[in-house]
C-alpha cells in the first residue's frame, strides 16, 4: 500500500444517534423485497406480494407491474436482462476500516466486541469497458495485483447451476466447496513470476472478488476495470481486507442493479436493509480471504459508526447494537510495522481452544465480561466520556483485555515495546487491536496527559519505526460517488472527472483523499452514504 511515513494523530469524533442494526429490524426484509430496473444509478426497493416466487434478475428481462403500492418484477422468458449499459459512467465506491476496542479473538467465538469505523478507507473505481470488450480487470496496485480473466473463461456453469445459484438476496454462511474448486483454475495462473507469499495475497484477494463477481454476475455482466486503492495499513488489524469485501459487494450489488440509494432523504430502516445486502455478500468475501471471520471488521466497514457485535450462531445474522453514547475517546493509533495474517492469528486461538479448551474457553469468557462492562458503562444514564474515573474505569478493562490476549498467544515483541513505552510516559492504557501477532495497538489516553509527554512518547515511537496514524472513530461507513465526477469548485457541466489515470497517479493517501473526496481530511457532498 501507498505509505505515508508523515505523522498521523489520532482525535475522536462523537457519533450520530442511530438505531439497531440487527437483521429483521426494518419493515422490508431481505425476504420479501426486489428492486426495479432503471437506465443509470441504483433504483428504488419495490415490495414483493406475499408468497409470490421471487424472479432471478440474474441474465433475464423483468417488467415491473404496479398493482396499488406493491409492484410484481415478472421475468420475461427468452429475454436477456440489460445488466447496464456497456458504457454507463464511472463511479466508485468507498468503505471505511475499523478498531476493535474491545473484544478481538473472543468475538470469533460467539462473544461481543465494541469496535468503531475509522476515517481510513478503500476506494474502488470501476470503469466500464466497450460492448465489444469481454474481459474483467483487477487492478490493485497496493498488492501490485493486476490480472484480466475472459468473462466467457469463468465457470459460470457451477456458480449459475440451478443446486448453487446464490441470489443477491441470500444469506450465504459458508463457502460451497464446489465453488472454492471451480475457481482455482482461475486462480493459479494470478502473477505465476512473483514469490509464493505475494502469490497468496494476490490470489486471497482475487479469490474474494471472484467469488462474488461469479455469485452476483452473469456471463453477460460488462466487460469493466476494478481500479483499487487503499489508505488503510493491510494486514496490521485495521480491517483492510473487510474494507475491501465492502467495496467489492457494493459495487457489483450497484452493477446488477440490486440497491436502492443512497440518497438524503432515505428513511433509516431502508438504507439499513441495503447495508445489510452489502454487508451479507462482503462478509462472503471475508470468508475468502481469511477464512474464518465473525463479521464485525465488514459489519463496521458497511455501516461505519461504533457497535457491539455478536455472532452466537454463524448461521443465523450476528446482533449488532449502535453505541450512540460511544465517547469522543482521546486515542493513540500505532502500527508495529508488523506484518501478519487474520487468517494466521485466529486459527492459533482456534487450536488453543483445541488443545486447553477449558482454560481457553475461561479467556474467552472473561474478555466478554470486559467488553459487557465497558457496554454497561458507555450506556449508563449518567455516562460521562470526559469524566478522568471513566476514562480510568475503559482505560483498565483495555488493560485486562491486552493481557487475555497476551495469555490467548497473539501479541507480539512489538506490541510489548509500545505497551511499554505508553506505560513508562504514564500516558494511557495500551492494548493490541485487531488479530494481533503485529499490526496495530490502540492506547487510551489518561485525561490530563502534558503536551510535552505526549509530543515525546510520539517521538519515541517513531525513533523507533513504529507508525502514528490520524484518524477520527465512528464516522460513516460505505458511500458511493455516482458518477465518479467532483465539482471541484465549478458548476460547469461535467465537473472533474476520476478516470483511471488520475486514480493511479495520486500520490500517497493524502493525494487519494484529496482527488477522491472522502477520508480523513475530505467529506465532498457529491459522496453518498446509506444512513441508518
Ligand atoms: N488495498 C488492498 N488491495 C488489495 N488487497 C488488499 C488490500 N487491503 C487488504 N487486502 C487483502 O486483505 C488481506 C489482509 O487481510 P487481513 O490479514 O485480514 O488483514 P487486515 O487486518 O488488514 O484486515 C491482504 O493479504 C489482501 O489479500
Ligand atoms: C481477530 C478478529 O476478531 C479481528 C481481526 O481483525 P483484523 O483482520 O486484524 O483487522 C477476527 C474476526 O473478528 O474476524
Amino acid at each position: 500500500m501507498a505509505a505515508d511515513n508523515e505523522r498521523r494523530r489520532v482525535s475522536i469524533s462523537a457519533f450520530p444517534d442511530g438505531m439497531l442494526m440487527a437483521t429483521g429490524k426494518s419493515s422490508l426484509s431481505d425476504g420479501n423485497s426486489l428492486f426495479a430496473i432503471s437506465n443509470g444509478g441504483p433504483v428504488q426497493p419495490i415490495r414483493l406480494e406475499e408468497g409470490l416466487k421471487r424472479p432471478s434478475l440474474d441474465g433475464r428481462s423483468t417488467k415491473p407491474v404496479v398493482n396499488g403500492d406493491t409492484q410484481r418484477l415478472q421475468p420475461r422468458r427468452g429475454m436477456e436482462r440489460k445488466l447496464s449499459s456497456p458504457m454507463s459512467p464511472a463511479f466508485m465506491v468507498s468503505a471505511p476500516g475499523k478498531v476493535i476496542v474491545y473484544g478481538e479473538h473472543a468475538v470469533v467465538h460467539g462473544k461481543a466486541a465494541i469496535a468503531g469505523a475509522i476515517s481510513l478507507r478503500s476506494y474502488l473505481l470501476v470503469t466500464a469497458l466497450s460492448k465489444s470488450r469481454r474481459t474483467v480487470t483487477l487492478r490493485f496496485p497496493d498488492i501490485s495485483l493486476d490480472h484480466t480473466w475472459n468473462i466467457d473463461d469463468l465457470p459460470w456453469s457451477t456458480f449459475q447451476h440451478p443446486s448453487k445459484k446464490k441470489f443477491y438476496y441470500d444469506l450465504v454462511t459458508s463457502l460451497d466447496p464446489d465453488l472454492v474448486e471451480a475457481m482455482k483454475p482461475h486462480l493459479s495462473d494470478i502473477s505465476p513470476s512473483l514469490p509464493p507469499e505475494t502469490r497468496k495475497i494476490h490470489q486471497a484477494s482475487a479469490s474474494g472478488f471472484l467469488y462474488l463477481y461469479l455469485s452476483l454476475g452473469s456471463q453477460a455482466s460488462p466487460a469493466c476495470i476494478f481500479t483499487l486503492r487503499s489508505t488503510i495499513p493491510i494486514g496490521a488489524g485495521l480491517g483492510s481486507s473487510a474494507s475491501i469485501c465492502v467495496c467489492i459487494s457494493s459495487a457489483l450489488l450497484l452493477q446488477i442493479r440490486a440497491l436502492s440509494g443512497p440518497h438524503p432523504d432515505q428513511p433509516g430502516e431502508e438504507a439499513s436493509l441495503q447495508l445489510q445486502r452489502i454487508n451479507r455478500w462482503a462478509f462472503v468475501g471475508e470468508m475468502c480471504i481469511h477464512g474464518n471471520p465473525s463479521g464485525v471488521d465488514n459489519t463496521v466497514a458497511s455501516g461505519g459508526k461504533a457497535v457491539v457485535f455478536k455472532r452466537e450462531d454463524y448461521k443465523k445474522p450476528p446482533t449488532v447494537t449502535l453505541l450512540k453514547n460511544f465517547p469522543e475517546l482521546p486515542l493513540l493509533l500505532v502500527n508495529t510495522r508488523q506484518p501478519r495474517s487474520t487468517h494466521t492469528e485466529v486459527a492459533k486461538v482456534g487450536a488453543l481452544k483445541k488443545a486447553h479448551p477449558v482454560v481457553t474457553n475461561m479467556m474467552l469468557e472473561a474478555i466478554d465480561k470486559v467488553t459487557e462492562s465497558a457496554h454497561t458503562l458507555i450506556s449508563s444514564p449518567n455516562f460521562d466520556g470526559n469524566d478522568p474515573a471513566t476514562l480510568q474505569h475503559l482505560g483498565e478493562l483495555i488493560v485486562i483485555n491486552h493481557g487475555l490476549l497476551v495469555s490467548l498467544g497473539v501479541s507480539h515483541p512489538k506490541l510489548e515495546r509500545i505497551r511499554e513505552l505508553v506505560d513508562h510516559a504514564g500516558a494511557g492504557w495500551a492494548k493490541l487491536t485487531g488479530a494481533g501477532g503485529g499490526g496495530c495497538a490502540i492506547t487510551i489516553l489518561k485525561s490530563g496527559v502534558k503536551r510535552e509527554t505526549l509530543r515525546s512518547l510520539e517521538a519515541q515511537l517513531e525513533a523507533e519505526g513504529f507508525e502514528l496514524y490520524q484518524t477520527t472513530l465512528g464516522g460513516d461507513g460505505v458511500g458511493v460517488l455516482w458518477p465518479a465526477v467532483l465539482k471541484n469548485g465549478s458548476d460547469e457541466d461535467g465537473g472533474e472527472e476520476i478516470d483511471q489515470e488520475k486514480f493511479l497517479m495520486a500520490v500517497g493517501n493524502e493525494g487519494v483523499e484529496k482527488l477522491v473526496g472522502v477520508g480523513v481530511d475530505e467529506t465532498r457532498e457529491e459522496w453518498k452514504f446509506w444512513r441508518y
